[in-house]
């Protein structure tokens, strides 16, 4: 008999009241991602999803689209059913108050993947959970600005062929797939564990020329193979939605990186750290895998801004470590 989400989620909170209201936010965000997910699914019958939005770009510095909009509508329509108290996004510029006697703040990245919405690849949605007490921060937006390490849940969800959850609860990394006969998210991988090595890394290498001397000398070796100084001939692969990248980082292992490069406004890479690295970083440890800026552990970094972006590299340990021996 499968475990559903809602009964991993009732035995995960106990009588704890924190856990509860945790595992509260959890649901309904997997709720806005049943809906999200059937909008997704309506493909070019739906083509008006990949509209830019307005003229000015969001304020994560992207064009705005149609379904970025729509996706953060849905998830503000659930979180108001949930113990939170402000949302951050990647669509709004300054934090959402949703309920003033919530116990938590989420951060969230309605739709990961944007370019990729009218091309049917997948696409998804990713979360953060911070406690909050308004004593402890008058100003929300530092709330949201908590390390990474002080997350007390995260995920991503997938919609692709399959939907699918990815989600940590801070014990361990667990997988739910969307059954749609009953509607149910169902437990699918109970720890997930990504491969400590791997010859297989994503990148965007049109950006090669733009890159940094360590990047460069990193990739140009894994692309010399096993005649080179690694001793291995690597596979590369780049979906262009960091969800779809990290879901098969999670299930064959492999890296994901996204660093500064020499383009105007890419010094610090293109991943949001409060919405996206984090998120990221907390699900990819919970399953024995790295993630940092480079160099420095992600859930170490302490944000500035509530849409700074974060050079990014996750993945298999190993090679997230032999990567930092370039720097
Ligand atoms: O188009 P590029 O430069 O390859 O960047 C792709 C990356 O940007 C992102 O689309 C950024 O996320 P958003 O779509 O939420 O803005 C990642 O999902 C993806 O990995
Ligand atoms: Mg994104
Ligand atoms: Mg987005």
């Amino acid at each position: 008999m499968s475990v559903t989400l809602q009964a991993y989620l009732r035995d995960f909170a106990g009588d704890d009241a924190q856990k509860q209201a945790v595992a509260a936010a959890v649901a309904r965000i997997a709720q806005a991602g049943v809906a999200i997910a059937d909008l997704v699914a309506q493909g070019p019958l739906a083509d008006h999803f990949a509209k830019v939005r307005g003229a000015d770009p969001n304020a994560g510095g992207d064009t705005q689209k149609e379904l970025d909009v729509i996706a953060e509508e849905a998830i503000i329509a659930e979180l108001k059913q949930a113990p939170v108290a402000f949302l951050g996004s990647e669509e709004s510029e300054t934090p959402i108050p949703l309920n003033a006697a919530g116990t938590l703040v989420v951060a969230v990245d309605p739709l990961d993947g944007s370019s990729n919405i009218d091309t049917n690849v997948s696409v998804g949605t990713i979360y953060s959970i911070l406690p909050y007490e308004a004593a402890r921060f008058p100003d929300p937006a530092d709330a949201l600005m908590q390390k990474g390490a002080a997350q007390l849940a995260a995920g991503f969800l997938v919609y692709g062929p399959s939907t699918v959850l990815v989600s940590t609860l801070g014990a361990g990394t667990q997988v739910f797939a969307l059954d749609r006969a009953s509607g149910d998210f169902l437990l699918a991988v109970a720890a997930v564990e990504i491969p400590a090595e791997t010859k297989e890394y994503g990148v965007n290498q049109s950006n090669m020329r733009h890159w940094d001397t360590p990047m460069r000398a990193y990739i140009d070796d894994c692309l010399a193979g096993k005649d080179g100084p690694r001793g291995k001939d690597f596979n590369m692969r780049w979906v262009g939605s960091m969800v779809a990248d990290a879901f098969r980082i999670f299930t064959r292992g492999g890296v994901y990186l996204y660093t500064g490069d020499k383009r105007k406004g890419y010094a610090a890479g293109r991943l949001r750290l409060i919405y996206e690295a984090n998120p990221v970083a907390f699900v990819t440890e919970q399953a024995k895998g790295a993630a940092t800026d480079g160099t420095t552990r992600i859930l170490d970094i302490q944000p500035e801004k509530l849409h700074q972006r974060i050079p990014l590299v996750f993945g298999s340990r190993d090679e997230v470590a032999k990567i930092a021996s370039y720097y």
